[in-house]
């Protein structure tokens, strides 16, 4: 799959065509990408708008055109020469067209005025998709009634914000829901309309190809590069195929460990989906890892999503403190380990607790237990373990960004218990 950016250049990586040929690689698909200007900024303001010339830009597009097949484009930044251009293009080649019309920075420096409106009105109308987000929208809307144009009736507008609203011909055909992550992530807008554009040149039909990409911005924005003034872009894609792959390399890796440490009700490791809903967001054994009779273990059970209770209990509660928290294994309590941990390793694991027997009535315990550890210290531990109950074995659980590494986590711990053991 080959698909073409149009826009401008931001150095810093974190919006325009950078953030566009991070989000198509990220997906898979080959992103051709030409630049109309040069915007150096920073995630606090735009420096300047150097705009490339019209010979420049008719040589960026002869040069793609005469090298691929391209069937979509997505734009950014244009300008009145850009757009002239295109506009020849989309009907020589039938191109499809994602517009995301970037009138202005988050910074809040304008990259239009009512001349490039115009021309901007003239692409929406040959474009397929056009992704303003509600100020955006509301500015053409009213550009629009008060120069008395009209938006074809077939164009479909995708109004992107936490929720995403898609209209066609002044009519809502879905609302696709967001959650409400408190990050301003720079260049979050161009990453959409790219993965958008992404899917759609991998067949997806659009309101699934917005589903997938409200999906993978969402991830995009929990993994986003910090910056000194703000957070930056960083297209990451998790999906179910990145979730089974990871369990399957960490068991791989865990029968390379001398694991020992499995409690009698047997360990299980579970990775979800960024921002999981429920069990069905989270994979893990549909058995469990337990000990066989030559002190070594037997991995029982396939790779499901919807297959664990506890642990995945566990890591719903964990993520709402921290969104890159997908992955958990239990393992066997040993009070000379955390000990061991507590007082000589302090610096590499962070850990906390709970009481089961403070625990309230009707309650679940791994979603209680987990809250409980997570608000003592005011953040996600890496190890929540609690000394048992009535009936309830004591347990170490081990939780981390994805199954890989609580696999080498658990796979320390292992080493420092083996250690503790041989004295
Ligand atoms: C070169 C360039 N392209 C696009 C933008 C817009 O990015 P941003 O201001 O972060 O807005 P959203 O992409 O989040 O809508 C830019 N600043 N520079
Ligand atoms: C039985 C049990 N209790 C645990 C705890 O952390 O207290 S972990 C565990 C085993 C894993 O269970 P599942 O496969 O339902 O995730």
């Amino acid at each position: 799959m080959v698909i073409l950016a149009v826009g401008g250049y931001d150095p810093t990586g974190g919006a325009g065509i950078s953030a566009d040929i991070k989000t198509s690689h990220t997906l898979g698909v080959y992103c051709l990408s030409i630049i109309t200007s040069i915007i150096p900024q920073t995630n606090k303001e735009v420096y300047e708008k150097y705009d490339l010339s019209k010979e420049n830009i008719e040589n960026q597009f002869k040069s793609v055109f005469e090298e691929f097949e391209i069937e979509y484009v997505k734009t950014g930044v244009l300008t009145s020469q850009s757009i002239d251009i295109l506009l020849k293009y989309i009907d020589k080649y039938d191109l499809k067209v994602i517009c995301d019309p970037v009138l202005a920075s988050t910074t809040k420096y304008n990259f239009v005025d009512e001349k490039l409106m115009d021309k901007y009105i003239e692409l929406f109308n040959k474009s397929y998709l056009i992704t303003p987000n509600r100020e955006e929208y509301n500015k053409i809307m009213e550009f629009v009634k008060n120069k008395n144009y009209h938006l074809k009736k077939d164009l479909y507008i995708l109004i992107t914000g936490i929720d995403d609203i898609l209209k066609r011909n002044s009519t809502t055909i879905n609302i696709f829901k967001g959650f409400k992550i408190n990050k301003e992530v720079h260049g979050t807008g161009c990453v959409y309309s790219t993965a958008i554009t992404a899917f759609l040149s991998k067949g997806y039909k659009l309101e699934d190809a917005i589903k997938e990409a409200k999906n993978f911005i969402l991830s995009s924005i929990i993994y986003a590069k910090k910056t000194k003034y703000g957070y930056n872009s960083n297209p990451t894609y998790i999906n179910k195929e990145t979730v089974i792959k990871n369990l399957s390399y960490a068991i791989y890796l865990l029968k390379k460990i001398n694991f020992t440490l499995i409690p009698e009700v047997g360990s299980n490791i579970a990775e979800s989906l960024p921002l999981p809903k429920d069990f069905n967001d989270i994979a893990s054994l549909t058995g469990r890892i337990i000990k066989n009779k030559l002190g070594g273990f037997y991995v029982v059970g396939d790779i499901e999503f919807g297959a664990s209770e506890h642990i995945a209990k566990i890591i719903l509660s964990a993520s709402k403190f921290n969104p890159k928290i997908r992955s958990c294994m239990n393992i066997k309590y040993d009070e000379d380990l955390i000990k061991t941990l507590k007082e000589k390793f302090k610096d590499k694991f962070i850990i906390s607790s709970f009481d089961r027997s403070e625990e309230p009535p009707n309650v679940s315990t791994m979603e209680w237990g987990t809250t409980i550890a997570c608000k003592k210290i005011g953040k996600v531990p890496d190890i929540i373990y609690d000394k048992g109950g009535l009936g309830k074995e004591p347990m170490i659980r081990v939780l981390g960004k994805d199954s890989i590494d609580v696999i080498k986590k658990v796979e320390f711990i292992q080493k420092i218990y083996n250690s503790i053991k041989e004295k």
